[in-house]
């Protein structure tokens, strides 16, 4: 998939900027602040319903303004469709080809991925970094899991309810939720392992790729709660550890996945570069996937790429993209080295201004 048109309006510094783009790579270029990455979140907000940035998605509304919205043409194969998501006051409202849809249903037709200097945190960051990733890569592949996920969330909602009110009985309150929690975990669990067997051939093609030097790598996947137990029982016989704590201590929320190289076993073996193209191999692999799921590569973000990778594999990423015909958007203070005798698209943004140069 493409955009073919972006029109971002009252979003951090950009007041009203619309951007035609093309296929392959297009380059945003400018000082410091002066609104390139909030080009590229105005795209992860139409495929995701939030920033890629920390803090809430209300820091998004220019200060000042009463209203943000974000107008996408996008072309997926032959087809033409119109995106929009905005928000005026404290609502936000989702339009596919003109229609108000949920926002589930907005997020679910575009698709972004995005590489930027916080992805580093699905390695070395907490395991809700990493179950994002995994989720949203589910979520955008397998139409069942967004109610599976949304049943499963209200469940863990009333269970942890319960606790709060800090008493472990009677049974006919707890049961019913955790026998809920139990299917619903299940049907979660199943579709990330399917989900990841399927990611780790993309994954060792995109590693072996940026990293040769580490060797084959290795997926571990924990579903959250012990193999080999129900999770009903096993939440039964937790109620009162549970109430101490005060909350669902197990579950498809407390699921987790590491990588591990042959030549770096551990995590602490990597540099924080390799961090950084660990993360990139995950998300070059969860487009790949997507793209032999969908038929279609996702829009592929880049921010900062310059800051972010060495010369090297700077070139090796903008290489791998060029060759399997992705849209991809670049940001830099200046225009990265690898991209500065090829043919694209490039842009001048300063003071919440777009300007195409070429
Ligand atoms: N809610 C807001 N309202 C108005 N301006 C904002 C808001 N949030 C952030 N800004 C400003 O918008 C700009 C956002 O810039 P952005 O992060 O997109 O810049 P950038 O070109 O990517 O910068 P850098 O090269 O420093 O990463 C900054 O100048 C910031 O101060």
């Amino acid at each position: 998939m493409r955009f073919e048109r972006l029109r971002i309006q009252g979003l951090r510094c950009l007041d009203d900027v619309a951007v035609e783009l093309a296929e392959g790579i297009h380059v945003f270029v400018g000082p410091n602040g002066a609104g390139k990455t909030s080009v590229l979140e105005a795209a992860y907000l139409l495929s995701h319903g939030r920033s890629f940035r920390s803090g809430a998605r209300e820091a998004l509304l220019q200060r000042g303004a009463r209203a943000l919205s974000v107008f996408a043409e996008m072309r997926v194969g032959d087809a033409r469709t119109r995106l929009g998501l905005g928000r005026e006051g404290t609502r936000w409202d989702a339009r596919l080809d003109g229609q108000d849809v949920p926002l589930g249903q907005l997020v679910q037709a575009c698709a972004v991925v995005c590489f930027e200097p916080g992805s580093h945190a699905l390695i070395a960051g907490s395991a809700e970094e990493r179950r994002r990733f995994l989720d949203w890569g589910v979520f955008h592949v397998e139409h069942g899991f967004l109610g599976a996920w949304r049943r499963y969330q209200r469940a863990l909602k009333q269970r942890n309810a319960l606790l709060r009110t800090g008493v472990v009985g009677p049974e006919a309150l707890y049961a019913p939720w955790e026998h809920e929690l139990d299917e619903m975990a299940t049907a979660i669990d199943d579709y990330r392992r399917t989900y990841l067997d399927r990611l780790i051939p993309a994954l060792s093609a995109s590693a072996q790729f940026l990293l040769p030097e580490l060797g084959p790598l290795t997926l571990r996947y924990k579903r959250g709660w012990a193999e080999g137990q129900g999770l009903s029982e096993l939440l039964a016989d937790q109620r009162g550890r549970d109430l101490a704590r005060g909350h669902t201590t197990a579950g498809a929320h407390r699921a987790d996945w590491s990588l591990s190289f042959e030549h770096a076993p551990l995590r602490e073996h990597l540099s924080r570069g390799q961090e950084k193209l660990t993360a990139l191999s995950c998300l070059l692999a969860q487009a790949d996937l997507h793209a032999e799921c969908r038929g279609e590569w996702p829009v592929v973000c880049l921010d900062d790429l310059a800051s972010e990778l060495d010369l090297a594999h700077q070139t090796a990423v903008v290489e791998r993209l060029g060759a399997v015909g992705a849209q991809v958007l670049v940001t830099g203070t200046e225009c990265p080295l690898p991209l500065q005798s090829r043919p694209h698209r490039l842009f001048h943004v300063e003071q919440g201004q777009i300007r195409p140069l070429l």
